[in-house]
């Protein structure tokens, strides 16, 4: 990985100018945080001390990012390898959590001489309007919130899934819930509802591992390049350190960013002509900007139109297109998939399957996912068509 972005999103900030006044009664009044409950949350600081990672782990972490910076940037032999981010769509069972992520490293055991496999771990969910945010704000999936509980509990079934071994990725979609995980994580993605957000270009600026852009909801591939262009630079901005206070920043800049092409407005993109033009689009912002002219493929969302067991097919026709198989010459730039993977295929409402309250083990309340045989499948078979 580029050596300017080896700063934890926890490095220290360089400035911190002024405390503000606390605000007299009068004007606090008219506040935003006076006209809501407030709850005071531990800092991430304490999180991370309550929920240690040790030095160990924190140096596994790190290989199992530059391995990923190394396949997008073509580096070494590891670069060769296909990159697979998998998992449940939203982890919501830490239990099922842990049994996914033990089969998943056996698997890896087999097949990682060819395959560069991630554990997908969100523990947050953006909505297209309204429904289950995720661990991270509502663990009890009650409705009540209780952020503390689910940020606590967010972190440690992630660092349990660092303990076995496994690279992990997650959605960061709030600043400030990734500086209590963001020690964990080897990979992240930025949404197709976020992409286009300031904020989020800024905290991949200073985001200390490679970051997959998902193009827009209605399909578009300029909103990834955009960031991936605006992400690449240094930026100024506002945030809050380890401790909690509200700082202004200097990033770094971070060069490890990738487009995922996930489709939109019920249209797919991961055809060979689809994947071509975003190569095209990134080759010529690579000539002004240090990119990486990579994609990877997310087989699920638009592209599977949510139907779980297309994304076996997508997988095959892509990693066909990658290694040159069938009417496809070879193409490099296609760096890996994604897959929406859990125990059972298909998913549930949030009332379990029968809605009586009872939800299934290990079947998702988000997004369809595949089940376990059909993703152990699945990767032999990507595997197989490796060179
Ligand atoms: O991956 C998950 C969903 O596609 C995303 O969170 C949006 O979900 P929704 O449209 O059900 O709100
Ligand atoms: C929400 C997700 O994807 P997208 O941003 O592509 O809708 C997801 O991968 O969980």
């Amino acid at each position: 990985m580029s050596t300017n972005v080896n700063h934890a999103m926890t490095t220290p900030t360089k400035s911190v100018s002024s405390v503000a006044p606390a605000a007299n009664d009068e004007t606090s009044k008219k506040t935003m945080a006076n006209s809501l409950a407030v709850r005071t949350l531990p800092t991430p600081r304490q999180l991370k001390k309550a929920i240690p990672l040790n030095e160990t782990l924190s140096v596994q972490v790190d290989q199992h990012r530059q391995q990923i910076s190394d396949l997008l940037s073509g580096a070494t032999a590891e670069s060769n390898k296909f990159l697979i981010i998998t998992g449940p769509c939203s982890l919501h069972d830490e239990e099922a959590a842990l049994d996914y992520g033990r089969r998943l490293k056996l698997l890896n055991d087999q097949l990682s001489d060819k395959l560069l496999i991630v554990m997908r771990t969100y523990i947050e969910k953006p909505r297209t309007t309204t429904g289950w945010k995720g661990l991270a704000y509502d663990p009890e999936r009650n409705g009540n919130g209780n952020i503390e509980l689910g940020l606590t509990r967010s972190r440690s079934v992630l660092l349990k899934l660092v303990e076995m071994g496994l690279p992990l990725a997650v959605e960061a979609l709030n600043p400030m819930t990734m500086q209590y995980i963001d020690d964990l994580i080897s990979w992240t993605a930025i949404g197709a509802r976020t992409a286009e957000s300031q904020i989020h270009r800024e905290m991949i600026s200073h985001l200390a591992m490679p970051v997959g852009i998902k193009n827009g909801t209605d399909g578009s591939v300029d909103t990834a390049v955009n960031a991936m262009i605006s992400a690449s630079r240094s930026h100024h901005c506002l945030g809050t350190d380890i401790d909690g206070n509200i700082v202004m920043l200097d990033t770094p800049g971070n060069p490890d960013t990738h487009v995922v092409l996930r489709g939109g407005r019920n249209l797919t993109n991961y055809d060979a002509d689809s994947i071509h033009r975003t190569l095209a689009q990134l080759e010529k912002a690579v000539d002004e900007n240090t990119l990486h002219p990579k994609v990877i493929v997310d087989c699920s969302h638009d592209n599977a139109q949510k139907k779980h067991e297309r994304q076996v097919d997508i997988a095959i026709e892509v990693i066909e297109q990658r290694v040159g198989l069938g009417k496809n010459a070879p193409n490099q730039g296609i760096a890996g998939i994604m897959l929406e993977s859990f125990i059972e295929p298909g998913k549930q409402g949030m009332s379990g399957p029968n809605q009586d309250g009872n939800l299934c083990y290990g079947l998702s309340i988000t997004d369809p996912c595949l089940g376990w045989e059909q993703t152990e499948k699945l990767l032999k078979a990507l595997h197989a068509r490796m060179a």
